[in-house]
């Protein structure tokens, strides 16, 4: 089965090699033989590039349970995880991310981090301050991507939080900033008084929740999309039109939700638990939906959300 199309954008930025050739620093080698990464990319338009699979952690403890999630994730290839302040993880998913590159040899700059400003910290001062508070929860320099979790309702304190990651992004302390749950008002409105155009707009999409207005904004602008609960949490796995697509592709209905999004040019967020659920959702990127399918899955649009819309979203 040839691969899903490649879209201009995407890129295969040459990060697929891991180097297990390190050993601890108590001198014993590692026992797992981690996959290469998977090298799906997407170039955003900052001229950073962001892997396309991610490992989402919403509702995953801050312990070790985490951590092996994270470490499973990075075992198999992944090389982007995305958490959030509001998660309360952010530790647990640095001491998982820290420990698997000392324990592979591999830089920092190879796996990409992702957090969120949570609603509580809107306003300048209060952003950076959030930032800080993450990057020490991490234990790392830098985030890869930050993101204003939802809209703040108060116009100024929106525009003064995105000016702190602006500033941020100067400073060093992310390299890509970017919003969630924004809907066209709220673009619209950062758009006018923005300096750095967000590279990345994180919103609940998969087909049974197509967003194609919104989707048209952004690609318009050059902003990429984040598709969170890619999987509509699990609900929508036993939908028998994704059945029949599974077994008609030899592949797992999780991997057709999956495919659909990022055959679209979305970066996909799964969420997973379970070490072989981690693993399949990353086989994604070794077949393609025909127009068939695809119309199949168009078909699917019923406005499903999973989360909570911010009431202005559309
Ligand atoms: N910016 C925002 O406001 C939001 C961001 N997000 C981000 O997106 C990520 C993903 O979204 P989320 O809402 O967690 O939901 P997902 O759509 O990723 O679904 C996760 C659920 O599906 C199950 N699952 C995962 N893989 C499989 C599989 N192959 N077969 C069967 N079941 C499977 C998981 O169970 P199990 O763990 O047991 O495998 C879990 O119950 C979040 O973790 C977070 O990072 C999510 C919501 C909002
Ligand atoms: O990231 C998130 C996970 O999902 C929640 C809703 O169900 C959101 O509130 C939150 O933004």
């Amino acid at each position: 089965m040839a691969p899903i199309a490649v879209t201009p954008d995407n890129v295969s930025p040459e990060r697929n090699t891991v180097s297990v050739k390190k050993v601890l620093s108590n001198g014993s080698s590692p026992e797992r033989t981690p996959r290469p990464s998977i090298d799906a990319a997407v170039r955003l338009n900052d001229g950073n590039t962001i892997p396309q699979i991610a490992l989402g952690v919403y509702k995953a403890p801050n312990g070790e349970e985490t951590e092996a999630a994270v470490t499973a994730a990075l075992d198999a290839g992944y090389r982007h995880i995305d958490s959030a302040a509001r998660y309360a993880n952010e530790e647990a998913c640095g001491r998982a991310i820290r420990r698997w590159l000392e324990e592979t040899g591999t830089p920092r700059d190879e796996v990409f981090v992702t957090s969120k400003l949570w609603d509580a910290d809107h306003g300048y001062e209060p952003t950076m301050k959030a930032l800080l508070d993450s990057l020490d929860k991490f234990g790392l320099d830098y985030l890869d991507l930050y993101l204003i979790h939802s809209p703040s309702d108060d116009d100024q304190k929106r525009l003064d939080s995105w000016r702190a990651l602006e500033d941020a992004q100067k400073f060093g302390k992310c390299r890509s900033i970017g919003v969630s749950n924004f809907g066209t008002a709220h673009l619209q409105h950062l758009l006018e008084h923005a300096t750095v155009i967000p590279a990345v707009n994180q919103i609940e999409i998969h087909p049974f929740l197509q967003r194609e207005e919104l989707v048209e904004i952004c690609k318009k602008h050059n902003i990429k999309i984040e598709a969170y609960s890619p999987l509509a949490r699990g609900n929508k796995l036993e939908d028998e039109r994704v059945v029949k697509l599974a077994k008609k592709h030899n592949k797992t209905p999780a991997q057709i939700l999956l495919n659909w999004s990022a055959s679209r040019g979305n970066i996909v967020l799964p969420k997973s638990m379970t070490a072989s659920r981690i693993e399949s959702n990353a086989q994604i990127f070794d077949f393609s939906l025909d127009a068939e399918d695809l119309k199949v899955l168009a078909d699917c649009e019923e406005n499903y959300v999973t989360g909570s819309l911010h009431k202005t979203e559309d």
